[in-house]
């Protein structure tokens, strides 16, 4: 309970997305790590009738960095607990945003026994403790979430101190997106509207996963914009106390302005752009960024290529019979690579697209939308600029956060160095 309203009231997440977020995907990644943990054990490498092998996951030397982004508070406990599940220490940084929701996690695991010193709960300045752990020799690797450029920075400041360290720390991230809609002639449209309206606006667009471009075929574009303004109408954007609000304030002041820069340039009509749902902007009493459709003309625009993280869906209306030639630009149309989904009954369509976009993607969605991973279920994370697609919330994660020995033990010992052939 304390967990789910210091999500709302910190993050501003509604009463479901902070319950989906805060407290069931939290105890998903408990429960799930735990059991892909002892899967882990049932692998025991070959022995033969005079050598005993055995493999042991053993945690790693030194200490693990769990840097968390404001947006999941699942994401904040799993970072830290993961690795300290597979026998390591972790100092937990939250993000400065979400220092409250990540905190109650802590107390939790406290108050459920968590041995001391297993966990160091660390909120502080994020260049300041991103320079103090990548100096000390004992960096064993780094988890992070959130944006490319400071995982760009930590990596570089890893690589700086590379003659420094006692182990080659692993640094595993998982970063943002440009996630794509693209949308078949043959598109259930009412699956496409809610779809869209969901991935993009709720919880303010401010999910790594969360659609910010769509590819719309003339054809059915108008029926889809019908569809989707009339939800448009229905949504309420307010206070999370409110429990028929759909979709809150934004994090914080600099989310606010970068958002409304986006919004402003659209307005101007620049690269073709109208901005057709939404598009108001007000920070008199929190950070309120409307639900926002923009629809541009130029497949190059920033609104299309780069990542907004807010309330915002640029859509690109193509002429049905250049389908295909589009689909083949969606694929290297931005540098990231996290989710992305394909409206299509027509299934050979469906198929060949899924087959096209398979390296724009770590997470496809098939006439579903780009958010809601479920952990077990779509093991979750990105490529290319995205991350490294270590795949949160999947049976290989815990693996990351081991060192594995092997041990070889024989029972006939070698006592002869010469081999036959040389006799
Ligand atoms: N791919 C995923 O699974 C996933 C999940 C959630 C969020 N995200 C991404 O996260 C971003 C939003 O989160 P954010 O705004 O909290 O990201 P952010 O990069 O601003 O901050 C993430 C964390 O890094 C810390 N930090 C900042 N500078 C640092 C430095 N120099 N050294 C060490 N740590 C530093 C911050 O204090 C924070 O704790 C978006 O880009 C989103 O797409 C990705
Ligand atoms: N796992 C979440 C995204 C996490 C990133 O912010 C989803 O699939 O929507």
């Amino acid at each position: 309970m304390k967990l789910n309203a210091s999500t709302m009231l910190g993050q501003g997440k509604n009463i479901i997305q902070a319950e989906i977020d805060a407290a069931c995907e939290l105890i998903d990644f408990f429960r799930f790590n735990a059991v892909f943990a002892m899967e882990l054990e049932h692998y025991e490498p070959i022995s033969t009738k005079i050598t005993k092998n055995t493999m042991q996951f053993r945690g790693m030397e030194g200490f693990v960095a769990a840097i968390a982004p404001f947006n999941f508070t699942a994401i904040g406990g799993n970072l830290p607990t993961a690795p300290a599940l597979m026998g390591n220490v972790s100092l937990w940084k939250p993000s400065n945003t979400a220092v409250l929701s990540n905190y109650i996690i802590y107390e939790l695991l406290e108050e459920a026994g968590m041995p001391p010193g297993i966990l160091s709960f660390l909120p502080s300045d994020g260049p300041v403790f991103g320079d103090v752990i990548t100096a000390s020799p004992h960096l064993s690797a780094v988890n992070f979430t959130g944006s490319v450029p400071t995982f760009k920075t930590i990596w570089r400041k890893v690589a700086e101190n590379l003659d420094n360290y006692v182990t080659f720390p692993k640094l595993i991230g998982e970063c943002g997106g440009k996630n794509f809609h693209f949308v078949h002639p043959s598109a259930h449209v009412d699956a496409v509207a809610a779809g869209t309206a969901r991935s993009a606006w709720e919880y303010s667009g401010q999910k790594c996963s969360a659609c910010s471009r769509m590819y719309a075929p003339k054809s059915i574009w108008p029926k889809i914009l019908e569809k989707i303004s009339a939800i448009h109408k229905e949504i309420k954007l307010g206070d999370v106390r409110d429990g028929s609000v759909f979709l809150s304030a934004v994090i914080d002041d600099k989310a606010f302005a970068r958002l409304k820069a986006y919004i402003d340039f659209a307005k101007t009509g620049a690269d073709g752009a109208n901005v057709v749902l939404g598009g108001k902007c007000d920070d008199k009493t929190g950070y309120f960024i409307e639900p926002t459709l923009i629809t541009v003309t130029d497949p190059k625009s920033k609104l299309l290529t780069e990542e907004m993280f807010g309330p915002v869906v640029t859509v690109l209306v193509y002429e049905d019979s250049k389908v295909d030639e589009v689909l083949a630009t969606v694929k290297d149309a931005t540098p990231y690579g996290l989710t992305g989904a394909v409206f299509s009954q027509d299934k050979e369509f469906l198929y060949r697209a899924r087959d096209v976009l398979r390296d724009a993607v770590g997470n496809m969605y098939l006439n579903d939308k780009s958010t809601g991973s479920i952990v077990g279920q779509q093991p979750f994370g990105g490529s290319r600029l995205s991350g490294t697609n270590d795949k949160a919330g999947g049976p290989h994660y815990g693996l990351r956060w081991t060192s594995p020995l092997t041990i070889k033990e024989t029972s006939v010992s070698l006592t002869d160095w010469k081999y036959p052939s040389m006799e």
